[in-house]
């Protein structure tokens, strides 16, 4: 469990203070995965380094296991930061070590003997796939196979928490979700606490349980990526939902944006409100995903402007909200 408290960063003092982070708050449990999103600029290298005690935070908490880490002096610091393994944007390997130096640098700062380092590494690169690919540098291996390192290293100290940074920033799709299917497998496996620090929305509908967004240093919300998703009134909720392209409405017609507000929408919502309405009903463009388990969806649809109110009424009680495109009025049922 990571706790994160009022936590709060400024640079500078006097008139050339910046505040960066601004009270920020969140928990994560064993188990969970949480990301954090925001545009460039928002604070997250800075919040990750502060999570990690790279950065002194100017106040507030860190808090993991009950044990506030901030309140630590430096000797007890370097001890408690082991609880928390950090993956970097492109792994931050070191260049002239091999993948399985890489993976036991933390083990050797310990003073581990050479015989037990062996063996945990070899356990963490067959963890993570590789271990075939030991002896090889950073710059023979692929960026997922250098982030995968970067898991295996950031696991050598048995952390409780993890904490991804930027982790899959510049990696291709597919690399991508191999890296976060480990990432899944190895929270599960070890009940880690993971922080998962991303400008990427598309990675946290895959893989997060939670998520808040920073912007400009503050948690302007932050919730169930589910719930988020089935809120219609969140921003957050809108920025995940994969939009794709809308074609443009035939002449004369109503453009409406049509999203899940529930987890029980039937599939056949379509059919249903066009036989109940009997008018003519184009889909522009659609996209629908499972996300745990529930359903979640958007459609772009155009219909007669006189019989936008029926199609709302008819909406409505099948779980669906819609309102017309590019506007944030609500259409009332
Ligand atoms: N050492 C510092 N001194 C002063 N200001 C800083 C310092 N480090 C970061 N900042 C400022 O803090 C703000 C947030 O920076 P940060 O790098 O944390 O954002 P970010 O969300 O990670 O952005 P990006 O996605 O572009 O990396 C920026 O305005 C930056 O200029």
């Amino acid at each position: 469990m990571i706790e994160i408290s009022n936590l709060t960063k400024v640079f500078g003092s006097g008139d050339a203070a910046t505040t960066v982070l601004d009270d920020v708050d969140f928990a994560v449990p064993a188990g969970e995965i949480f990301a954090v999103v925001g545009p460039s600029g928002a604070g997250k290298s800075t919040l990750a380094q502060c999570i990690n005690l790279l950065e002194r935070p100017t106040s507030g908490e860190v808090i993991v296991n009950g044990e506030s880490l901030t309140r630590l002096d430096a000797a007890a610091l370097r001890r408690a930061r082991r609880r928390i393994g950090t993956v970097f944007q492109s792994a931050n390997l070191l260049s002239r070590r091999t993948a399985a130096e890489n993976v036991a640098l933390p083990l050797d700062y310990l003073g581990v003997t050479k015989a037990q380092t062996r063996a945990r590494v070899a356990e963490l690169l067959d963890r993570v796939g590789l271990a075939d690919q030991a002896s090889k540098y950073p710059h023979q291996l692929s960026g997922g196979q250098r982030q995968r390192v970067g898991i295996a290293r950031a696991l050598a100290l048995r952390p409780s928490v993890l904490l991804s940074d930027e982790a899959t920033s510049g990696l291709d799709p597919r690399a991508t979700d191999s890296f976060l299917s480990l990432l899944r497998e190895v929270r599960d496996e070890l009940d880690l606490a993971v922080v998962f620090i991303t400008h990427e929305m598309d990675t946290i509908v895959k893989i997060a349980d939670r998520v808040g967004r920073l912007d400009r240093g503050r948690i302007a919300e932050q919730g169930s990526v589910v719930d988020l998703l089935l809120d219609p009134g969140s921003e957050l909720g809108a920025a995940l939902r994969p939009s794709g392209s809308s074609s443009a409405a035939p002449v004369g017609l109503e453009q409406l944006l049509v999203t899940h507000n529930s987890v029980a929408v039937p599939a056949d919502w379509l059919s249903r409100i066009t036989g109940q309405l009997g008018t003519p009903i184009s889909v522009l463009g659609g996209n629908v995903q499972d996300v745990d388990g529930v359903s979640v969806g958007q459609w772009t649809i155009a219909i007669a402007p006189d019989r936008v109110h029926d199609f709302t009424s008819a909406a409505t009680p099948l779980g669906l909200y819609a309102r017309p495109v590019d506007t944030d009025t609500t259409v009332a049922a």
